[in-house]
């Protein structure tokens, strides 16, 4: 029996888990990862941490599934996306804290750049929005403010990699610096046409060349780990941006199938098959994977408060112990009776990009309760979602069929059932919602041949349940309305 080592370095955490070739869990491992946030906006991570974290728990996976390291046929791995990672080749030091993904610093570099016009070209090369969300503004920053930096950089002593090429690098005893094409399309400076580096988004950015890694396939051998890392050289065959591989993980192979990851943020991928759809209407055009030169792209909407709010009514208000009792406390309202949540703690993300956004919290009466406040939060994150939809369909991917969710809110029975209601198409839930690391292994594994081909994967795909739409279109109507206009007033909202 083959056995798949996925490695999935998460915003919150490192996790391992093996699988065998029936697409099985041997064992999984997790650590949390420090977040540290120096100033009101920043977030960032430590490299090493990450690092430390990661093989930790790699390592923990193989010895709890009774395995050697000779006995994984393949690593595969999936990472937050768009975080930023600047070291130096001859140690393999990072130069300075990984900018996290969340992270706002550079948010004024992206507007000056708006301004300057380069949003049009941006959208139609890279497929994304000018944001401070992707990688680009965060590697200037780091080459502008850390001593010496642009000058190395262009002497080629410095290296820029995301969290995948980070791990490669280490994982391979510094012999590889390569991310893969999924990865790649998150940083505002891959050209979705020529399928690589774009020098005209190089220019936009002020990126030298010489600090990127080389873009290599999603599925296929790119190396293998040195055996001081394991105890063994693992071949490494699968590389994902985390979403990218969940996405593989549902199977969604075919244009059309989409799935909505529930975690910190939610994140809405639909495959678009070999066209990358530039959107029209604020959603993001990616790599969904590459393999043997073929490219699958997809349209994705993020949004940055997902499962997030639900930590918010726990850490910031107190009114849940557990994320889990979110569901038992929005269930002691029938509806949340005139209550609007606007979760945008953070700004809001796709379709608004609007980094000036806040949380706001609307039609509170003296009956308002944290029942109220609890099943608002959940429509949000409903809604939210909702919008991606609509902005899909508007930009003419045709009628979704059916949502499938996965990630640590999928868990949560009446928020799919919201979003279900909302959306006036069946959420389906898988039994496995480990699915960006199942994705991972899928990618590893048919990259070193321990399954033959996607339809092999489609039959372990096994449904847990359906939430069937309960409500009318006229009930639909107007709540999408009165949220429309939520976010109106929220968006008008201007912090000092
Ligand atoms: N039953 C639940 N209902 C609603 N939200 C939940 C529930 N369980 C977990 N969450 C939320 O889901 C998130 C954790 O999901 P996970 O997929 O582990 O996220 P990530 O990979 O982004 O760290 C947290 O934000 C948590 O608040
Ligand atoms: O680490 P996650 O699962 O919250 O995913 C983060 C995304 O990749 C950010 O784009």
């Amino acid at each position: 029996m083959a056995h798949v080592l996925a490695l999935d370095q998460g915003t919150t955490s490192s996790r391992a888990m093996i699988f065998d070739d029936a697409g099985r869990v041997c064992s999984s491992a997790q650590r949390e990862l420090t977040q540290h946030y120096p100033q009101p906006g920043w977030v960032e991570h430590d490299p090493h941490e990450i690092l430390s974290s990661q093989f930790d728990c790699a390592r923990q996976a193989i010895a709890m599934a009774g395995l050697k390291a000779g006995d994984i046929a393949a690593i595969g791995i999936a990472n937050q996306r768009e975080t930023t990672v600047l070291w130096e080749r001859a140690t393999g030091r990072a130069l300075a804290p990984a900018i996290v993904w969340q992270d706002r610093r550079t948010a004024q570099r992206c507007e000056q750049l708006r301004e300057q016009g380069w949003s049009a070209l941006v959208r139609e090369r890279a497929g994304l929005e000018i944001d401070p969300y992707f990688s680009a503004t965060k590697l200037a920053w780091l080459l502008d403010r850390l001593p010496d930096a642009r000058v190395r950089a262009e002497r080629g002593e410095l290296a820029f990699g995301t969290i995948d090429s980070w791990l490669l690098w280490h994982l391979s005893g510094g012999r590889l610096h390569v991310t893969d094409a999924s990865n790649a399309s998150r940083t505002l400076l891959y050209d979705l046409q020529a399928r690589n580096w774009g020098a005209v988004l190089l220019d936009c950015f002020g990126i030298p060349a010489s600090v990127l890694p080389t873009v290599v396939d999603s599925i296929g051998q790119c190396g293998e780990t040195d055996p001081e890392v394991f105890g063994a050289a693992i071949p490494m065959t699968g590389i994902g941006g985390d979403q990218q591989a969940a996405t593989f993980g549902q199977c969604c192979f075919s244009p059309g199938m989409a799935k909505n990851t529930y975690g910190t943020g939610c994140f809405l991928l639909m495959n678009t098959g070999h066209e990358a759809v530039v959107s029209r209407h604020h959603l993001l055009t990616t790599v969904a994977w590459a393999s043997a030169g073929e490219v699958c792209h997809a349209l994705e909407g993020s949004v940055f408060m997902g499962g997030a709010v639900v930590q918010w009514l726990r850490d910031g208000l107190g009114v849940i112990e557990r994320a889990a009792d979110v569901q038992a406390l929005a269930a002691q309202v029938p509806d949340a009776e005139g209550v609007v949540m606007v979760p945008a703690f953070t700004g809001l993300g796709a379709p608004y990009w609007d980094a000036q956004a806040r949380g706001s919290v609307f039609g509170l009466t003296r009956g308002s309760s944290a029942a109220h406040l609890a099943r608002a939060a959940l429509d949000a994150i409903a809604q939210q979602t909702a919008d991606l939809v609509e902005a899909m369909r508007l930009d003419g991917t045709g009628d979704l069929r059916e949502l499938r969710v996965d990630g640590g809110a999928a868990s949560n029975d009446l928020l799919m059932q919201i979003q279900a209601d909302l959306l006036g198409v069946p959420v389906v839930r898988p039994q496995m919602l480990e699915t960006t690391a199942l994705g991972a292994a899928y990618l590893a594994g048919l990259g070193a041949g321990v399954w033959t081909d996607r339809g092999v994967l489609e039959r372990q795909w096994v449904q847990d349940r359906v939430f069937e739409p309960q409500r009318n279109a006229d009930w639909r109507a107007t709540q999408r309305a009165r949220w429309a206009d939520a976010v109106a007033c929220a968006r008008n909202w201007r912090p000092t």
